[in-house]
């Protein structure tokens, strides 16, 4: 295997409607090479809140594996498409260990531990930033969503604007935002947000984090904010309006009561308290061994109350589970130290030869695990100095079905403004720790059983489903679609329909027919097709279909009224009245032509499943049937090819579908063609899919657009799908048979 000291972004055939980019994968490398490479579950509460999202997503995750100089083609992993992103030994050290763990980590988490600034580590930031950023804009598709996660990689969004300007934009930071005295320390902190501001959509954790982001961008760019929007002014002088709010992130709810609730972890739960000595009260704490987390802070208040005989040794014990993290770096180095030589005085101090005062793992356990111990528990303790969200807080809550134990909380964790019936602590105040973990060790059952109710309630509502909704439904501006036709857009039917000339143009697939496996199978609805022909038939008003289909396979599918005209191929072919269809390759276009599918179906040819469609002017390679490794594969090679043989083809990548063109043309230079020859005053144009997004951006003042589905659009309206689309028509067609 090749080295990554000079590595590039891997290459990826642009298909995915979704990418997500972490420096964290959901696997880490662990050893094997080819097809007996073994991984392991990778560490932390980012992969755990993703892993579920990506999962119903099918999209691409975009990171790293964990191991330097190693370099990993994509792959499957439990339902997800992988995108390995390589980086060099010394790129970990400067980039991963160096600027994101030992300047930006600390920095964020208000100099708990003091950052350091490097300018070697900040060049090995910009570089794998561009890296992450070109690989995340290779994966993604025409007008694809990428969201970008958490402070290791906060210049992608910018970077990935200037590559890809067609994309649909989010970023979201895991780890606090400080305020701008503590953040203005950086060296490039213009830089840095400059980066962040790329994105149409910046998440936080907190309400707070976000408010600290703002000033900062006030102070460093004198943008204006108008609560969660930012008017950003980029190079070419225009406003772009970029969201910056919180969206607190959490856990599948569902999923960790359910497997609470399994025996085998409730056995294991009886277990581990066994094992413990059955003692009457198990504290537990599980972080990364990481000094944000404040276990030093619990264990030292955990001595102090067995000093002064407010616990004992034969009635509480603590586990502190201390997942190894970041090892290789200093800071974490000496914290390991500290924290086992205070683990070894307080044994020594307190335990008997029956009872150990702490039970120190230095281990990382897979989740049932988690889920026994969280359930073997009468008191969690998280002391987190400072804490982006804590999802182990949440996972504990989920886990007590039995409506049992008590949440010991610090309100420096993100997770304390919206768990607010735990016994919240500030970990700084010794006495204070004491005492709340005393109250937590004697709450009466009923109010523990009042408290844990209330808790789980907030982590169900508020789960991680919820979460990238939100975010997503923020990002695109589709939210849940509402039925019917809106009120705006029926104000906005019965102005088009007193227009005194009028174009009505329609996308036929998404659009009028709704969309099957098997393209030949598609027809309007019946609904729909009457709506149409009512339009068609209606004075003053010409109906046509704009299809990224061939003519042939549109007339074939939507019998469309003999009055109607018609665009395909993406505006290539065009039959306006007379019947004739303009399409006139020229003798270097149709040389092109037959090249072009000599390549793609020998390229095909080696993959079962592949097909190829011929188009006029051009081909379309469907890969809907192979898997989406195998696919992007086919269509790398396809692209490769074809690029060495012919530079300079036109192209467009949908979801499972690659096409080539020998002339280029989209649907917005079809619909200015045909508003010109209707000599229409206004148009009606309806389309779902990307390509409509060309028609859209043609249209004026009094034109109207509405995009059926979710996605970004540039109509102003929206439909859920083709039966409200027909619902549209006929409300058209009654207005104007009315206005006639
Ligand atoms: O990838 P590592 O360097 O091993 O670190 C693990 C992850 O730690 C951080 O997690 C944060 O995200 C959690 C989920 O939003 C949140 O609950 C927690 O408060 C954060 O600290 C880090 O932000 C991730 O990027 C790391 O992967
Ligand atoms: O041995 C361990 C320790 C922790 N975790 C998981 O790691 C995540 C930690 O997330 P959190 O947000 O609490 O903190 P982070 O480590 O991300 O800072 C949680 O999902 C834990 O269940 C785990 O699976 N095994």
């Amino acid at each position: 295997m090749k080295p990554a000291t000079d590595a590039a972004a891997p290459n990826i055939a642009p298909v995915y409607d979704m990418v997500v980019v972490s420096n964290r994968l959901p696997v880490d490398y662990l050893g094997g090479e080819g097809a007996q490479t073994q991984w392991k579950a990778s560490p932390g509460g980012l992969v755990t809140a993703l892993e579920p999202v990506m999962r119903a997503a099918d999209g691409a995750w975009v990171g790293w594996t964990g191991v330097a100089e190693r370099e990993f083609e994509p792959f499957e992993h439990d339902g997800i498409t992988i995108v390995p992103v390589p980086l060099s030994a010394d790129e970990v050290e400067d980039y991963y260990e160096g600027f994101s763990n030992d300047t930006l980590w600390p920095l964020y988490h208000d100099v708990i531990a003091p950052p350091r600034y490097h300018r070697e580590w900040w060049d090995a930031y910009v570089r794998v930033n561009r890296r992450f950023a070109e690989a995340a804009a290779n994966a993604a598709s025409d007008g694809a969503v990428v969201w970008v996660q958490d402070y290791q990689l906060q210049l992608v969004p910018r970077m990935l604007r200037e590559i890809r300007p067609d994309l649909v934009i989010g970023f979201f930071n895991h780890i606090p935002f400080p305020a701008y005295g503590i953040y203005s320390q950086l060296p490039w902190r213009r830089q840095v947000i400059a980066g962040l501001l790329g994105a149409d959509v910046i998440g936080f954790q907190r309400a707070a984090d976000a408010g600290n982001f703002s000033r900062a961008v006030r102070r460093l760019f004198g943008y204006r904010t108008r609560g969660t929007v930012i008017d950003v002014r980029d190079d070419d002088g225009k406003v772009r309006h970029v969201v910056a709010r919180h969206f607190p992130i959490s856990i599948d709810a569902a999923a960790f009561e359910q497997m609470a609730r399994r025996p085998e972890v409730q056995e294991r739960a009886r277990e581990i308290r066994k094992s413990l000595g059955d003692p009457d009260i198990v504290m537990l704490g599980v972080d990364r061994l990481d000094y944000t987390k404040g276990i030093r802070h619990r264990m030292k208040a955990f001595g102090e109350l067995l000093r002064d005989g407010r616990l004992s040794v034969e009635e509480a014990t603590l586990v502190q589970v201390a997942s190894p993290s970041r090892e290789r770096v200093d800071t974490y180095r000496q914290l390991r130290d500290e924290i086992e030589l205070q683990v070894g005085r307080l044994n020594g101090d307190h335990s008997t030869l029956g009872h150990q005062a702490i039970t120190y793992l230095h281990h990382g356990y897979p989740r049932e695990e988690m889920a026994a111990l969280y359930l073997a528990a009468d008191v969690m303790l998280v002391t987190a100095l400072r804490d982006g969200m804590n999802l182990v807080a949440k996972e504990y809550v989920a886990s007590r079905y039995d409506d049992d134990g008590v949440l010991v909380l610090s309100e420096f964790t993100g997770a304390s403004d919206e768990l607010r019936q735990a016994v919240l602590v500030n970990p700084h105040d010794i006495d204070g720790l004491k005492d709340a973990m005393v109250e937590a060790a004697r709450m009466p059952k009923r109010e523990r059983a009042r408290r844990m109710r209330a808790l789980r309630k907030r982590v169900r509502d508020n789960d991680v489903a919820n979460w990238s909704a939100t975010f997503l439904e923020t990002l695109t501006g589709a939210g849940p679609i509402s039925p019917g036709v809106p009120d705006g857009l029926r104000a906005a039917i019965a102005r088009l329909a007193e227009m005194p000339r009028l174009l009505v143009a329609l996308d036929f697939d998404g659009t009028l027919a709704p969309i099957v496996d098997r393209p030949d199978e598609a027809r309007s609805t019946e609904r729909a097709r009457t709506a149409v022909e009512r339009l068609a038939d209606a004075d003053d008003t010409r109906v046509a279909l704009v299809s990224g289909r061939a003519l042939d396979s549109l007339k074939d599918v939507a019998a469309p009224p003999v009055a109607a005209l018609l665009s395909g191929s993406h505006g290539v072919e065009l039959q306006l009245d007379g019947g004739g269809v303009t399409l006139d390759l020229r003798e270097g276009e149709l040389t092109s032509l037959e090249q072009l599918i000599e390549i793609v179906e020998d390229a095909a040819s080696s993959s079962d499943g592949a097909w190829v469609e011929r188009k006029p002017a051009g081909i379309a390679l469907h890969t809907r049937k192979l898997s989406a490794t195998a696919g992007a594969a086919l269509q790398r090679v396809a692209r490769e090819r074809v690029d060495a043989a012919l530079p300079g083809l036109s192209t467009r990548s949908g979801k499972n579908v690659l096409e080539f063109a020998v002339r280029a043309s989209d649907k917005g230079e079809a619909l200015t063609r045909l508003r010109q020859h209707v000599g229409a005053d206004a148009v009606l144009y309806v389309g779902d899919d990307i390509t409509d997004e060309d028609a859209f951006a043609t249209l004026d003042i009094d034109d109207v657009g509405v995009k059926v589905g979710q996605g970004k659009s540039l109509a102003a309206f929206r439909l859920r799908g083709p039966d409200d689309v027909a619902e549209l028509l006929e409300l058209l067609a009654d207005r104007r048979d009315a206005a006639r």
